[in-house]
């Protein structure tokens, strides 16, 4: 059986961070796409050059063409442009929509069949113009921002309590952005949920509240300490763990940048929200019930990314 095929649109940090993933995980043969002339070359020949000593079977490709991303089972995108100290995600707007309304349509023209990944910013509205513009199907096309939050708050909770990450889990929902709301109810610590673990003395509430407040800080974080440029190692790993989950058919229950329609009271737009991932690309949203004032959260955050949406509109009339 032939190899699957996984398109990067975008070879930068996160685009050749995510093709030498590919390689080591032996997941596909990988084509990176890149408008900067010689970069995807460069990075998938430095990559291929890397197989002999990691003894990965994988083919690597750099081009210029859209022509060359044909059949992709997979299509990660990263083009674009990142943020820098003092901004926001939302300034990268009017900039990056250009840049998915080109992509979208090489999508469309090429790999219609792919399961898309958008992880450009602002991820929830470019998620989802670049659904309208390649014009897949919405359960094809999803974006990648919960499962690195989640990654996050992981992180910092197995740290806090002096735990391995295997067994906490974390739960990051609403829009990749300042308003994002990681779960505190539906995160546990080996099932146990981390208010009970606040009433067990494990930790005390200040120190969840100053957690809950750094994974939604945790893009800035990275961005005030690299300073030219975002977080590019834990992305692609959250992103290959999506793109894993559908080329595996493993039902991961992940959460993603998903296209709602009623789930959660959302209609009509992409959210950050619980999803299973699996052959048939986001086969269901998890309809959590929210507390009055997680959906008060929830709802202010779905709130900010539809200013977004509306934002795109104005700027490119076709999605109006
Ligand atoms: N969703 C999330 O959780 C995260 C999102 N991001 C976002 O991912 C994006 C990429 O980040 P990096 O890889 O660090 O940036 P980067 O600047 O290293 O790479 C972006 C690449 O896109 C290319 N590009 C620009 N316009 C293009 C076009 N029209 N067609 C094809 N390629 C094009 C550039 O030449 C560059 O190589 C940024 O928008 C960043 O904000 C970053 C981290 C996490
Ligand atoms: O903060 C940024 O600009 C990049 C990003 O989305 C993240 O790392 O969460």
């Amino acid at each position: 059986m032939a190899r699957p095929k996984i398109a990067l649109i975008g070879a930068g940090q996160i685009g050749g961070t995510l093709a030498h993933l590919v390689a080591l995980k032996e997941l596909g043969d990988v084509v990176l796409f890149d408008i900067a002339e010689g970069t995807p070359e460069g990075k998938a020949l430095d990559i291929a050059e890397s197989g002999p000593s990691e003894g990965f079977d994988a083919k690597l490709k750099g081009t210029q063409s859209y022509a060359d991303i044909a059949g992709a089972d997979v299509c990660i995108v990263t083009a674009g442009v990142p943020r820098k100290p003092g901004m926001s995600r939302d300034d990268l707007l009017g900039i990056n929509l250009k840049v998915m309304k080109s992509v979208g349509e090489g999508i469309r023209d090429n790999a219609p069949d792919a399961f898309v990944i958008c992880i450009t910013n602002p991820l929830d509205a470019m998620v989802w113009a670049l659904q309208q513009f390649s014009g897949l199907p919405a359960n094809k096309v999803c974006g990648m921002a919960g499962v690195l939050d989640s990654a996050r708050f992981r992180h910092f909770l197995a740290e806090e309590f002096n735990v391995s990450m295997k067994d906490v889990t974390a739960f990051v929902l609403g829009g990749h952005g300042d308003t994002m709301v990681p779960s505190v109810r539906y995160s546990t610590v080996a099932g146990i949920p981390l208010p009970d673990l606040v009433k067990m003395g494990w930790t005390s509430q200040e120190k969840l509240d100053a957690i809950v407040q750094r994974t939604r800080d945790g893009g800035a974080e990275i961005v005030g300490l690299l300073k030219t440029g975002s977080a590019y190692y834990a992305p692609a790993t959250s992103a290959i763990e999506m793109a894993e989950a559908y080329l595996k058919d493993q039902k991961r229950v992940l959460p993603c940048a998903a296209y709602c329609d009623g789930e959660l009271g959302v209609k009509g737009m992409y959210v950050g929200v619980p999803t299973v991932i699996g052959a048939g690309g986001i086969e269901r949203i998890i309809d959590v019930s929210l507390t009055k004032e997680e959906q008060d959260m929830f709802d202010n955050s779905v709130n900010a990314v539809k200013g977004l949406v509306n934002a795109c509109k104005g700027i490119d009339n076709s999605l109006a």
